[in-house]
């Protein structure tokens, strides 16, 4: 059983007992947000990161989803990613090809992976244009605020170091105001040089997941998600608040266990 919960400026909270629960949770998220998107616009515009969390949106290809959700309506996109060959174990391409892509029947031309035998400069200008021509198309939205693209779902991972994206503590990158997306050169985190989404597309989007599991991660998650007081590090998690969309955490109980205050609800 999940328990669920609002916490400030409408965040919401998902705690699961499981990974088979959360990644249950995930589909049906996913699933209901698509389903409404494509009935308002006509497509769904996803854009999903790496790490831990792509493997927990395996049930996607499975029953009932692999036949109720639109596949053929959905552009899938890269929230980051590291600048190395597509079949290289630490490309983020490649890890959702390997868990999901290659089992779901998406429309080839749909699928917006970045470019891996350019520079990271150009693959990230590559990139950028490549979302500003599906703007200018109208596939994908635009903001009513800032003059960004509006994705209808963003799904981030968050590190240890409380990293998003590939938007690191104290890193230069986090105060990118005008790029949609940057690169970077020296990520603390291996590989080095990566691509990324910048902070103001990020808050940009109709929806934001964040998808945390682990005991490890427990410390930050606190960090990220309580009121903890002007003393707290630069915490790249703590900053996404979607200016005009909704947020939406989904934890397993170890990564949530160190969270103050209460969490309500049983669903
Ligand atoms: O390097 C990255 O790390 C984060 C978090 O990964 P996790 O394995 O700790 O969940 C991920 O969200 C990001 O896309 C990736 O490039």
């Amino acid at each position: 059983m999940a328990l669920s919960g609002a916490r400030r400026d409408g965040m919401e909270l998902r705690i699961h007992e499981s990974l088979e629960e959360l990644s249950t949770d995930l589909a049906d998220y996913i699933s209901d947000l698509s389903e409404a998107t494509i009935k308002e616009r006509g497509t769904f515009c996803i854009a999903i990161s790496g790490g831990s969390l792509v493997s927990l949106m395996r049930t996607l290809s499975q029953a009932p989803y692999i036949k109720t959700i639109e596949w053929a309506k959905w552009h899938i996109f890269w929230v980051d990613e590291r600048v190395v060959a597509k079949n290289h174990a630490d490309s983020n391409y490649k890890l959702a090809k390997d868990n999901f892509l290659s089992k779901i029947p998406f429309i080839p031309s749909h699928l917006h992976s970045i470019n891996d035998s350019l520079t990271a400069e150009k693959a990230a200008n590559e990139y950028e244009f490549v979302i500003r021509q599906l703007v200018r198309t109208r596939v994908v939205g635009v903001s009513e605020i800032s003059d960004c693209p509006r994705f209808d779902l963003i799904l981030l991972g968050m590190g240890c170091d409380g990293h998003v994206a590939s938007l690191f503590p104290n890193h230069s990158v986090l105060d990118e105001e005008n790029e949609w997306v940057s690169y970077i050169i020296d990520s603390p985190k291996p590989p080095p040089e990566r691509i990324t989404f910048t902070l103001p597309v990020i808050q940009s989007s109709a929806n934001v997941a964040v998808v945390v599991t682990g005991s490890n991660k427990a410390d930050m998650v606190h960090l990220a998600i309580d009121d903890v007081g002007p003393e707290c590090p630069s915490v790249p998690a703590k900053m996404i608040q979607p200016i005009n969309g909704k947020l939406l955490w989904f934890l397993d109980e170890p990564a949530a266990s160190k969270l103050g205050g209460a969490t309500q609800n049983s669903v």
